[in-house]
């Protein structure tokens, strides 16, 4: 058993020891397994970790790739946007403060908007933040109130300085502050460009904007256009200044009243079309369409709801001194005046191709909406009356009507008869001058310098009424009733239309004399009956509603139904029209009802005044003139008249014989160039007398009276004798040796009796003179006592004898103590010639017409030939040759 035991010992053991060796290697192999495992799981472990690695590498990768893309997206679209805000705000509307400056643009369409500040973008360059407000809509301020403040100001500036001067004007309405807010731009009210509205005033404001409105929609706008705007691209205009009202309420809520409030809408949902805009601050307005909300707060919080949720750092407030120089600059400008329309733009496309048969017409300028006015003469109306200050452009007006009538109407169809009672030279032009020989062929007449010479208005006067009567005759003849008419059945006569132009003609209207009323019964008939016949009046004066000789005669008055007002002008459109005290410079009402509101039409007239231009247009039209037509006569009063330049004196030839010799005396104040004479025929009181005390414009009358005579008559066909009694007269008295014929006697105070008594004695011989003898006295009262008779017979004898005095006495009573005291008869003089000697003391040398009108003037005299006048006339001395 034992062995058994052992042997069941060994097998155990055997079995043990296999197992032992099963389990090592089973062991063993599971070792290895699980050095496998591991290695393996390592392996895994390591790679699992590169690959997150890369993973967020990867990542990391594709993130800064996004973050490219995107940061080049966003400056691409800031740049952008920066780009069109340049474009949006260019100059003035744009610009930084350091660099500001006004850059006033034309016109454009539409009006730039104004930056207010920047946007916060994550971008390098700068993207402005804009806001629009002219031309679009308004603009409400709200948040802190100096940052507000600031964005008002800046918005202001910058959209004044981007429009030309004048074409913003501003309301403001600051109860809080009483304007305080806006204080920079004071400089602006005195120019009308600003106001300010009191604390009560905001309805009115309000009321008057939204009237505005109104206006625009109905007059302007008329249904053609939508906004302002949209006229401005369609033509190019502007016809209306913007109107920016700056509302700075108190932020009650109850600031508004009912009323208030929706004329407040009212403007906010119309205005900005007819060119109001609003800038609110502390009034409540809530968004809306056209309306831009500014949330000003400091620092980079702001916001503007243009631009969505995107911070803005608002711009600090401009500079008070750039405010205040900008619009000092700007009221400068407007006080200016707007920049002058050339004359060019009132001539036609081909000069003188229009036919006056019917009318005049022509343009005067251009109307607020850029239109040509057109000026009528005709039938109706007539005639124009033009008033206007000094100053203020009548005769620059009058030059521009005459240029574009001139280059219209050929000289055949338009005659000009010019009238200037202004000190000045205003029409020299359209005469031929030293400088400039040309003229403007279609002016007959130009009178200058006539301030003291109203006769000469009157002449005017007198010579269109004859011309009215034969055009009247004319038209009897042909039996026809006005010029049309007349011009169809008489082609080949010639009939212009006369344009007579009397500038300041109160002068001629003024004093209640003789001439007033003469002139003022001529006006009223030409101008009932000129207007058929073609003779049209245009009176201009700085204010005819002091003339009372006009407003004395309404019938007159109605017939000068063509009114032009310039600036401020009185009385000259209905009294209810107050059209013309709104006036800008250089333009003018004109209105062809007599004034009637209705009727007016704003013109804005021409630079005409401007000689180069005008020269231009003159020396053209005066080429073209037909060769025939002589130059204008012209009247200048300040000039003293040549004899040599007399066409009566010019027509003398000398004669052996000469039944009525004439003695000019001066130059008659006429239409024409005529010399005053009186004729020495063979009659009793063929004597003239010179009267006055003033030695020059004595001798250069005797003096004309000499030449006259001495060259009508051949050599020794007359004799003349000569007494100088005056030492002052010595030299006329010599210079008439170059004049006389050689055999002429010469006498003074010591030898004058011989003269007169040789004289007295052929004066009472029983047969005339074969030959005419002339006594030319000088000076004649200062001859001794006995020559009174002896010149007493000489003048009542003399003249049948065909010998004749012509004298000159130093006063009128002078003249009067030789024919022998008063009550004497004085029909020896025939006629005379009182320089210094007042109309009252010529009564006994004036038969039956009283005292003649005469108040005396520097070389001016009055003449006067019982023979022929029925009054006396105003004459001029011929000066030194
Ligand atoms: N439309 C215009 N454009 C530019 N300048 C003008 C215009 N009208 C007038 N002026 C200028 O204004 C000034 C005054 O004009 P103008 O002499 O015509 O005025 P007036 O009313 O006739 O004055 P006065 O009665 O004192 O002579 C002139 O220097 C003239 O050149």
């Amino acid at each position: 058993m034992p062995d058994s035991t052992a042997q069941q010992v060994l097998e155990v053991r055997a079995a043990l020891s296999h197992a032992l060796g099963v389990a090592t290697d089973a062991l063993r192999a599971a070792r290895d397994e699980l050095d496998a495992a591991t290695t393996r799981r390592s392996r895994i472990v390591a790679a699992a970790r590169e690959r997150r690695k890369r993973l967020a590498h990867e990542r990391d990768k594709r993130l800064r790739q996004i973050d490219e893309f995107h940061e080049r997206d966003l400056a691409e679209l800031a740049g952008a946007a920066a780009e069109t805000a340049r474009l949006a705000a260019p100059g003035a509307a744009g610009l930084g403060w350091p660099r500001w400056r006004a850059t006033p643009a034309g016109t454009p369409v539409p009006a730039p908007e104004l930056r207010v500040g920047r946007l916060l973008l994550p971008y390098d360059g700068e993207v402005p933040a804009l806001v629009p407000l002219l031309d679009r809509g308004h603009v409400v301020v709200r948040g802190d109130e100096r940052t507000g403040d600031d964005v008002v100001a800046g918005l202001l500036l910058r959209a004044l300085g981007g429009a030309e001067p004048g074409r913003i004007t501003l309301t403001g309405y600051d109860p809080e502050q009483l304007g305080g807010g806006l204080a920079g731009f004071a400089p602006l009210a005195p120019a009308g460009v600003l106001q300010f509205v009191g604390p009560g005033g905001l309805g009115p404001l309000l009321d008057e904007l939204v009237d505005h409105v109104r206006r625009i929609n109905e007059t302007v706008l008329a249904g053609e256009h939508s906004s302002l705007r949209e006229l401005a691209a369609a033509t190019g205009r502007r016809p209306e200044p913007w109107r920016v009202a700056i509302l700075l309420g108190a932020g009650r809520p109850d600031e508004l009243s009912r009323h208030e409030r929706g004329q407040l809408d009212r403007l906010l949902r119309t205005g900005a079309a007819c060119g109001v805009h609003l800038i609110v601050r502390g009034l409540p307005v809530p968004a809306g369409p056209g309306i831009e909300i500014v949330n000003a707060v400091p620092g980079d919080e702001a916001r503007v709801s243009g631009t969505g949720d995107l911070p803005v750092r608002l711009d600090p407030g401009p500079p008070p001194a750039i405010i205040t120089a900008t619009c000092r600059q700007i009221a400068d400008a407007v006080a200016a005046g707007p920049a002058p329309v050339a004359l060019d733009s009132l001539l036609p496309e081909r000069e003188w191709q229009e036919s006056s048969a019917r009318a005049l017409t022509a343009p005067l300028g251009d109307s607020p909406q850029g239109a040509p006015v057109h000026v009528t003469l005709s039938d109706y109306p007539p005639h124009a009356l033009i008033a206007g200050p000094s100053g203020t452009g009548k005769t620059n007006l009058i030059y521009a009507w005459m240029g574009a009538l001139a280059a219209r109407y050929s000289p055949a169809e338009l005659a000009f008869y010019l009238l200037d009672f202004k000190e000045g030279v205003s029409f020299a032009r359209f005469a031929p001058g030293r400088r400039d020989p040309s003229w403007l062929p279609h002016v007959r007449l130009v009178g200058l310098n006539v301030n003291t010479d109203r006769e000469f208005g009157l002449a005017l006067l007198r010579f269109l009424g004859a011309e009215l009567r034969s055009r009247a005759d004319a038209a009897k003849r042909h039996e026809v009733t006005n010029l049309a008419e007349l011009r169809a059945e008489d082609p080949e006569g010639s009939w212009p239309r006369i344009v007579a132009v009397v500038d300041e003609f109160q002068v001629l209207l003024s004093g209640r004399d003789a001439v007033a009323a003469e002139a003022v019964d001529l006006l009223e008939d030409l101008a009932r009956r000129g207007r058929s016949q073609g003779i049209h009046l245009v009176l201009a004066s700085q204010d005819v509603s002091g003339i009372e000789a006009l407003w004395g005669r309404p019938a007159l008055v109605a017939q000068f139904s063509l009114r032009i007002a310039l600036p401020r002008a009185r009385r000259v459109l209905a009294e209810t029209n107050t059209a013309a005290d709104v006036l800008p410079r250089y333009h003018a009402v004109v209105n062809a009802d007599s004034g009637a509101t209705e009727a007016n039409r704003v013109v804005r007239v021409p630079d005409a005044g401007n000689r180069e231009r005008w020269s231009d247009l003159q020396h053209r039209l005066w080429r073209r003139r037909p060769q025939e037509l002589p130059p204008p006569r012209l009247f200048d009063g300040d000039a003293i008249p040549r004899l040599d330049d007399s066409p009566d004196f010019r027509g003398y030839a000398p004669a052996a014989t000469v039944a009525a010799p004439e003695v000019l005396l001066g130059e008659t104040i006429d239409v024409e160039a005529r010399s005053a004479r009186t004729v020495l025929r063979r009659a009793p009181g063929r004597n003239i007398a010179v009267m006055g005390q003033r030695v020059d414009e004595a001798c250069a009358v005797l003096h004309t009276a000499a030449r006259s005579l001495a060259a009508q008559f051949t050599p020794g066909a007359a004799q003349f004798r000569v007494a100088c009694l005056d030492s002052d007269a010595a030299a006329a008295v010599e210079a008439l040796r170059g004049v006389l014929p050689p055999e002429t006697g010469y006498f003074d105070g010591d030898t004058v009796e011989i003269l007169l008594e040789d004289a007295a004695d052929r004066a009472a011989a029983g047969s005339a003179e074969d030959r005419p003898l002339f006594l030319f006295l000088y000076a004649v009262d200062a001859a001794p006592g006995r020559a009174n008779d002896l010149l007493r017979r000489i003048l009542r004898q003399g003249p049948e004898r065909r010998i004749h005095v012509i004298g000159w006495w130093r006063g009128a009573s002078l003249l009067r103590d030789t024919l022998g005291g008063q009550g004497t008869r004085t029909d020896v003089i025939g006629a005379w010639v009182a320089l210094d000697v007042h109309g009252s003391e010529l009564s006994p040398y004036y038969p039956g017409h009283g005292a003649p009108v005469w108040y005396p003037r520097p070389w001016r005299a009055l003449h006067f030939d019982r023979s022929v006048h029925r009054g006396a006339e105003v004459i001029i001395p011929y000066g030194p040759s």
